[in-house]
Parts: C-alpha cells; sequence; structure tokens
C-alpha cells in the first residue's frame, strides 16, 4: 500500500511561509504531478514528503501511519533526483545495490531484486558499465533503478528529465508511464513541464505561491479551470485572453462586449458579476470556430505562421487585444504575412473569469471530463 495524506502542511524558512495550507490525499498507486511556476514550492513539498525537510505545521501520514518524525531513510518512501547522484567508481549494479547493501538486505535478494530491476528498465546488459559509459537517459535509468530495488511504497521524482534533451525527454516519458502500468506503486512527480503534466498525471496539482491553486485530472484543469492563472498554466500555446466587459450576467449565459464592441454570449454562469464589470475572456488556440457557424467574429490580421508539420500556429494582430492571438489551424493551412483573416467566436468553447482572475463556472457538458 502507499496512500499519503497531507493535512494542512505547511512549510516556513526563515520565519517566510514557502508552502501553506496543503490539503491533499493520494491515494494508493495513483500517479500525482506537482505542478507550477518557479519557486511555487513543488520541490520543497515533495522534500517535505520524503523527509529531507522538516514540516512547519500540519501533519503527514503513510496508510494512515504518521510519518512527520520518521527520518527519510525509514519512511519507505524512495526519491529519484534530478541530478542522477551516481557514484562514479562503481558498476551499475554496484550503484543499484549500494543502498540495499547499507540496510543490511541479504546478498542473495540484492541480487535477485537488481537483476529484477534491470529487467524492467532495460540495464541487463549495461550492469557491469560504469556512469561515465553510459548516455543520459541510460544514467537516468539507473537512478531510477536505485530506488526501485528498495521496492519503497511511493516513489518520488523531482524534475528527473530536465537534463536531458528533448527527444529523449519524450522517450523516458513514456517509460517512466510504461513503469507506473507495471508496478501500480504510488508516485509523485514534480516537474515545471505541462506537457510532462499533462501526459504522466492521473491528477495534477497545480501549486502557485506555495498553495495548491486546483487539483484534478489533467482534462479537468484544461476544460474546467477554476482560475485565470490555472488556465494561463496549463495548455500549450497559452490560452487567448482578451479584455472584456459585462453586459448582462446570467446563469446560463453572460453576454459580454468584446473590443470591437460587438457582444458575445458566453456559455457560463455569471451570477457573481455584475453589468459594467471588467472581465477576460479566455479563449484556447484551436476553439476558433468557422466564422459562418460563429456567434460572434473578430476581425485579424497575421503577423506570423509557425508551421509545425501537424499543424499551424497562427499569431495574428486584433484591435485592443495586447499581445496579440494565437489560432491553431489545419497542418496544410496556405498564410499569407499580413492576410487579413476573420475569427469565428462560439459562446460554447470560451472562458470567463472575474476581474479577480476567477473562473465563471462554464454551462458545458463534454462527455467524461468532470468540472
Ligand atoms: N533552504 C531554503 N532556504 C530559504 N528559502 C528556500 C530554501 N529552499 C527553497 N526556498 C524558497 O522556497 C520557495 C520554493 O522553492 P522550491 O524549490 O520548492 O520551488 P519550486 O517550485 O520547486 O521551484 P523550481 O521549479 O524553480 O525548482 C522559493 O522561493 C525558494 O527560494
Amino acid at each position: 500500500m502507499g496512500r499519503l495524506t497531507l493535512e494542512g502542511i505547511g512549510k516556513d524558512y526563515d520565519g517566510t511561509e514557502i508552502s501553506r495550507d496543503i490539503d491533499l490525499t493520494i491515494e494508493d498507486g495513483e500517479f500525482v504531478v506537482f505542478v507550477g511556476p518557479s519557486g511555487c514550492g513543488k520541490s520543497t513539498l515533495l522534500r517535505m514528503i520524503a523527509g529531507l525537510e522538516d514540516i512547519t505545521r500540519g501533519q503527514m501520514c503513510l496508510d494512515g501511519e504518521r510519518i512527520n518524525e520518521i527520518p527519510p531513510q525509514e519512511r519507505d518512501i524512495g526519491m529519484v533526483f534530478q541530478s542522477y547522484a551516481l557514484y562514479p567508481h562503481m558498476t551499475v549494479a554496484e550503484n543499484m545495490a549500494f543502498g540495499l547493501k547499507l540496510a543490511r538486505t541479504d546478498k542473495a535478494e540484492i541480487r535477485r531484486r537488481v537483476h529484477h530491476a534491470a529487467g524492467i528498465l532495460q540495464l541487463t546488459e549495461l550492469l557491469e558499465r560504469r556512469p561515465k559509459d553510459l548516455s543520459g537517459g541510460q544514467r537516468q535509468r539507473v537512478a531510477i533503478g536505485r530506488t526501485l530495488v528498495k521496492q519503497p511504497r511511493v516513489f518520488l521524482f523531482d524534475e528527473p528529465l530536465s537534463n536531458l534533451d528533448a527527444s529523449l525527454r519524450v522517450e523516458m516519458r513514456v517509460q517512466i508511464a510504461e513503469l507506473h502500468r507495471r508496478l501500480g506503486a504510488t508516485m509523485v512527480y514534480v516537474t515545471h513541464d505541462q506537457v510532462e503534466a499533462m501526459t504522466l498525471a492521473d491528477r495534477i496539482v497545480l501549486l502557485s505561491a506555495g498553495r495548491i491553486a486546483q487539483v484534478g485530472p489533467p482534462l479537468s484543469l484544461y476544460h474546467f479551470p477554476e482560475s485565470l492563472e490555472v488556465a494561463e498554466f496549463i495548455g500549450s500555446p497559452r490560452i487567448n485572453t482578451l479584455p472584456v466587459s459585462v453586459v448582462d450576467p446570467g446563469r446560463q449565459r453572460t453576454a459580454v462586449r468584446l473590443p470591437n464592441g460587438e457582444t458575445l454570449a458566453v456559455a457560463v454562469d455569471g451570477s457573481g458579476l455584475a453589468a459594467g464589470d471588467a472581465a477576460t475572456l479566455g479563449v484556447r488556440a484551436e476553439d476558433f470556430v468557422a466564422p459562418e457557424t460563429a456567434d460572434t467574429v473578430l476581425a485579424a490580421r497575421l503577423t506570423v505562421a509557425e508551421q509545425l508539420g501537424y499543424e499551424t500556429l497562427a499569431h495574428l494582430e486584433v484591435a485592443g487585444v495586447d499581445g496579440g492571438i494565437t489560432q491553431r489551424l489545419d497542418r496544410l493551412a496556405r498564410l499569407e504575412t499580413q492576410q487579413a483573416l476573420t475569427l469565428g467566436l462560439s459562446g460554447e468553447h470560451c472562458h470567463l473569469f472575474a476581474a479577480d482572475g476567477r473562473a465563471c463556472p462554464r454551462r458545458v457538458s463534454l462527455p467524461g471530463i468532470a468540472a
């Protein structure tokens, strides 16, 4: 088993609050990813779970047992670090066996576990090599193997792929997902890369300034963000934002005035808003619709087209929208610089945020995705 519960967890450094009010249950076998901007407290929270940082406030339990005061090596929690921290003078097998030797595990049992882990991580052929003779991806697999042999109840990963090049990151991401599927173990993973978070997580914990901004399955955070901050962090390219003013707040639809003076009825519960309030309309790059079927349109002009092979990203100038708009188009879209384009908006496909950043609840249902 490996069920973690965090109740009211907080951390101070020299009187400054770094983490606060963290209430979270991580179920046995779950893959949870902590994500958020640099300095939001992801690593600090992970290190508190590992026992590498003291907990200032709150209680942490593993399978119902309080672990606040239990030293790291006795917690039954294994951590894979960003820097692989392998011993250069030891072979792969010796590196993987080292922790078990210190724990005075029986030699035959060590050999069995090292070979089992090497099989899972495709390291069997490399067991006699030294770290300097391995690629970055192989070293990272050894670092994972060193944790795997300890058979911990919970695996922690602190940005394990950030030292790898882009293609190797993708490859290792798939291997970590596969490892989770095979072991069915509880895994907690820290990254600032939202693509890694989206692809690996059963649930994402998005942190902001030491607090939890939102917890949920990746697609819930993508389609039903509770704040502008979450909407802007999840998704690439970043969600488009347009300054609007509220014309008529309603329970099913809320009418807003767009920068071009037109009105759009957005499918949200705007009952917390008042006519005249400033607000922000959010539209994801793929959520513009054909002008013929749109509720209203915006005139745009192309500045740059990025042709990525599998899609085209059109960067557009729109009057009254600072920073412009990005539209995701078909991979074969043919565009010319300065070309005039018409953006179609549908009230069903937009988000609306109050001036304080709070999201108005969307009035749309997406099959299989919980709001
Ligand atoms: N030992 C320390 N003493 C004082 N402040 C610290 C210490 N360690 C971290 N901090 C501060 O705590 C905050 C959170 O740091 P943390 O490393 O947890 O953030 P992070 O979200 O993991 O960031 P990154 O993505 O850049 O690694 C930061 O403001 C950081 O400067």
